[in-house]
């Protein structure tokens, strides 16, 4: 689909070209998170009038959907023409490239068959569209037209700025805004830096607008977090927000949270569900480093809907804490619970490490054999997430039908070893102030 026709020049350095390409076209590119050259679909372009320029949406086939971006013409060059510089460049470099350890992994060559098989676990892959029910399958397409191309570039929260990942269905004008400024205690939003400070300036709320149910213990005298006086890990506060309460907030949460999120569909009707929102407390305020969605009745027994850490506050051992608090939640229910599906990769590799972590810490206390419903009731972990962890660490055997544990302590302790350095907040349940949501009782009306 190169039109070649058109190419206006072809350099003899690199690889790349100032060919043009139609939307459509799969091409190379050098990516921006790594400089190397890869294999990209052209989702949309468009030309700088004055230049006469083109600048091509493109999506990498290898990497998720967050990594997609515009660049300049000059980034792009035919596959073929690039594949002889590249892969020169990848055997001098010895392989490789990619995004944070996700991309690392999807592109080393010498993968062992255990990285192989929990690449493939966290890449989830869609299911194809010829497999979903017709009307799913139109509201599907339609959803891949509205959201290929990322509409917000960047927003201003609290003290940081970040930089979005997938398109977010703000109402407009808002929606066409290369970046907004949002409050960080309403989530409000705006398109001048100057309106959110003139908001800023009567808001008065200072968290967000529901119960504080957990609030962490203060780190003792002795912590090694604190660095000559300095609290370097702060104080986490989690409230929960009703959806049906506090409306225009969990929508507005709601809104932020898929500039994060490729393919979640709340986004107005937030009554049937509970928000319960992670805070680093400070003397400002209670600044928002994430959450998890829960909804009041759920028919499938899941005990999340969503989850997000906001990206700079990713990889310290938050989301684990959002996913642990999730499940003790459902402890105090007296039910199991699980993950609304699909998982995104990121929630994949976060939900695996901590149901290995849990199940391996069982296994490890209780010596005595257990089955997998003892593994489940003492977790509040579901049954086949317990068999699909058990399988990924190779600590379980099919035997006439039924799944038989089969594990020995050494074997339990070697693994232990591999999860030792974990990041992992504890909760203390002293401090947990709760309790499940109780359905209102209908209004006698008329
Ligand atoms: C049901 C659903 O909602 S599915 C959708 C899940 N949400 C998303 O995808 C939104 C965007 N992503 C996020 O918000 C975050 O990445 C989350 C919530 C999934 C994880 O939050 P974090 O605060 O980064 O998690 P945390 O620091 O506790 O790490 C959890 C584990 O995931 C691993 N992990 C987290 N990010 C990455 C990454 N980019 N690459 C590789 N591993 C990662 C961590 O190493 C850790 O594993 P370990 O304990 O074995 O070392």
């Amino acid at each position: 689909m190169v039109r070649a026709d058109r190419q206006r020049k072809s350099d003899g350095a690199g690889p790349s070209n100032a060919a043009e390409y139609e939307v459509g076209s799969r091409v190379s590119c050098r990516a921006t998170f790594d400089g190397q050259y890869h294999v990209v679909d052209v989702i949309e372009r468009k030309q700088d009038l004055r230049s006469s320029k083109w600048r091509y949406y493109v999506h990498y086939l290898e990497f998720d959907k967050r990594l997609d971006e515009w660049v300049a013409q000059e980034r792009l060059a035919s596959i073929t023409k690039v594949a002889s510089v590249d892969a020169l460049h990848r055997v001098a470099s010895g392989g490789g490239g990619g995004s944070g350890d996700l991309g690392q992994l999807a592109s080393d060559q010498k993968m062992t068959r255990r990285l192989k098989r929990q690449y493939t676990e966290i890449h989830h892959v869609p299911a194809a569209l010829e497999e979903l029910p017709p009307i799913d399958q139109h509201l599907e397409k339609e959803h891949q037209e509205k959201t290929k191309v990322k509409n917000i570039q960047s927003v201003e929260l609290g003290k940081h700025e970040l930089d979005t990942w997938y398109y977010s269905p703000y109402p407009e004008p808002h929606a066409s805004c290369n970046k907004l400024y949002i409050c960080e205690y309403t989530l409000k939003y705006f398109r001048k830096k100057k309106t959110l400070l003139r908001h800023l300036a009567k808001c008065t709320l200072r968290h967000p607008p529901g119960d504080e149910i957990y609030r962490s213990p203060p780190a003792p005298a002795n912590d090694p977090s604190l660095v000559g006086g300095a609290i370097t890990n702060p104080p986490i506060s989690m409230f929960e927000v009703d959806g049906k309460k506090s409306k225009v907030y969990c929508q507005n949460l709601c809104l932020l949270s898929k500039l994060f999120l490729d393919h979640k569909t709340l986004y107005y009707d937030v009554d049937p569900f509970l928000f319960y929102v992670m805070c680093e407390k400070d003397t400002q305020g209670y600044h928002i480093v994430g959450y998890f969605s829960k909804e009041k009745a759920s028919a499938e027994g899941n005990n999340l809907a969503c989850i997000l850490t906001l990206p700079p506050y990713q990889r310290k051992g938050y989301g684990r804490f959002l996913i642990a608090f999730s499940y003790e939640l459902s402890k105090k229910e007296g039910r199991v619970g699980s993950p609304e599906r699909p998982l995104s990769d990121l929630g994949a590799v976060s939900y695996r490490s901590y149901w290995t972590r849990e199940i391996l810490e069982v296994l490890r206390e209780h010596k005595a054999s257990l089955s997998i419903k003892d593994i489940s009731d003492k977790t509040a972990i579901r049954t086949d997430d317990v068999v699909k962890t058990l399988e990924s660490l190779s600590l379980i055997k099919y035997w006439k039908g039924d799944h038989i544990i089969s594990v020995t302590q050494k074997i339990v302790e070697d693994h232990c070893k591999t999860i030792a350095n974990q990041k992992n907040i504890e909760i203390d349940l002293n401090r947990l102030h709760w309790t499940p949501y109780r359905q209102e009782p209908p209004s006698k009306k008329g």
